[in-house]
């Protein structure tokens, strides 16, 4: 498996190669499993939410790119692969056909590597209905159903051993200690006392070092079956399940959920009725936070709009670990002259980064993430997701998940959003129940929170 941190340097736009690519309608999948019983090995790409979703297997090309012009270049790319390619596509839905699964570095000034990859095969299913996409750069290849399912069984061979945990796993610091993180809170709140700035999202880094090798297709199934609302996402070792959608589109509709504002469900009262209601939704600085994050997403999607939609009240969205006030918005995208709507990757463009994971002002909010945090996000909040040809996609936040730097060494990211109310120590124990998804799955326990 190659890792996504090599270091970065801004890229040539690298040639297209000429792709061919056949699709076929498959039976249903198993309902109770679904696309799991695909995520057998490593290397494998997901993007799986309620068993539904997309799994890819090996690689036809790769694109990587650094830098403020990441997403454009990706898709210059993209718009050539489509152009070059033979695609035969009789089930024409949404993912099918050729396409790609992508993440990008949440800064422009990252050295980590954006990337998409566009898989041999891909496994699709929506609604239980299934499909099987077969991709080669070979003019040669035999491009029929069985020489796909060949493909396919190939890559199912030889499934990934289960990983134990074992004594020596243990979570280790990462850049900055939990007082120096929680020193950085204090600085960012005092920057918003002083009237610089008025949301900041801080994140920090914490490492499991392992005594066995990581089996992500494990660590993968966990994930998709305990967080089977958020979206369980794999891309060349940055994996994760994140509950944050930063845009989906499909044919001329976009959605979005917005997410900002969280409770931790493990320490609440047992059985009290109404809790998080009560303390998320009736907390005056959670709803500003909330208020935020939804006001920066709807004014950077509203220019690519006919019409828009979201709740007039966050909603209180129940996961295994915390809750979070969320709104969902959705959009019908305006056509321009020729016919066309923004690609899934453009509006990405357009949104990244939202309030939710870097702050409001941007410009201002980036500044300062820069100088407190001193970590290198790399792909961490960051866009992760899938696009196909007609520029369909589903584009998440890259949040509740890790980078696999080594078999035996897995970086976990977590961060919160600071208001002028906030205070350094519950944040702190906010970060522990946003990393508590990936320790969890990693067979490894949350270190005791007061
Ligand atoms: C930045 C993260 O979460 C964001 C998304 C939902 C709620 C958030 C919050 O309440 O602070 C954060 O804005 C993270 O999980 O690392």
């Amino acid at each position: 498996m190659s890792n996504p941190s090599p270091v970065a340097v801004a890229t040539p736009l690298q040639q297209a190669p000429a792709l061919r690519s056949i699709t076929f309608e498959r039976g249903d999948l198993q309902l109770d499993t679904g696309l799991l019983d695909y995520v057998v090995r490593s290397d494998v790409h997901t993007w799986i939410r309620r068993g539904g979703g997309m799994v890819g297997f090996g690689e036809a090309a790769r694109f990587t790119t650094a830098g403020p012009d990441r997403f454009s270049q990706a898709q210059a790319w993209w718009r050539e692969i489509v152009a070059a390619a033979d695609v035969v596509d009789p089930v024409s839905q949404p993912g099918t056909g050729l396409a790609s699964f992508g993440s990008f570095a949440f800064s422009k000034t990252s050295r980590h590597l954006s990337r998409l990859i566009v898989p041999r095969i891909i496994v699709g299913c929506v609604e239980g209905r299934s499909w099987l996409t077969y991709i080669t750069d070979d003019g040669g290849a035999e491009l029929s159903a069985s020489a796909a399912e060949a493909e396919l069984a190939s890559y199912l061979d030889g499934v990934e051993p289960e990983r134990k945990p074992c004594p020596a796993d243990r979570l280790a610091p990462g850049i900055l200690t939990e007082e120096q993180w929680m020193t950085a809170v204090s600085r960012g709140v005092a920057h918003i006392r002083a009237g610089e700035l008025t949301k900041l999202v801080l994140a920090r880094d914490v490492v499991a070092e392992l005594g066995s090798p990581i089996s992500t297709a494990q660590v993968l199934r966990e994930l998709a079956v305990r967080y089977s609302d958020c979206w369980t996402y794999s891309v060349d070792g940055l994996i994760g399940s994140t509950p944050e959608m930063l845009i989906k589109v499909e044919n001329q509709t976009a959605r979005a959920r917005v997410l900002a504002g969280t409770l931790d469900r493990s320490t609440a009262p047992a059985g009290e009725a109404g809790y998080a209601e009560r303390v998320l939704a009736g907390s005056e600085k959670q709803q500003h936070e909330h208020e935020i994050a939804i006001d920066s997403l709807t004014h950077q999607l509203e220019p690519f709009t006919r019409t828009m939609t979201s709740h007039s009240e966050p909603f209180v969205l129940e996961l295994p670990n915390v809750w979070h006030l969320a709104s969902d918005v959705s959009a019908e995208l305006a056509v321009d002259d020729d016919g066309n709507v923004p690609s899934s990757l453009a509006l990405v463009e357009a949104l990244h980064p939202t309030a939710a994971v870097c702050g409001t002002p941007t410009t201002v909010a980036g500044e300062l993430i820069r100088e407190l945090e001193h970590l290198e996000r790399g792909p961490y909040a960051g866009p992760v997701g899938w696009m196909d040809a007609k520029g369909n996609g589903e584009w998440g936040i890259a949040l509740r998940g890790a980078v696999v730097e080594t078999p035996t060494r897995v970086r976990m990211y977590a961060g919160c959003g600071i208001v002028e109310a906030s205070q350094p120590v519950a944040e702190l124990a906010e970060t522990w129940s946003k990393f508590r998804p990936m320790i969890e799955a990693l067979g490894l326990r949350t270190p005791f929170r007061p």
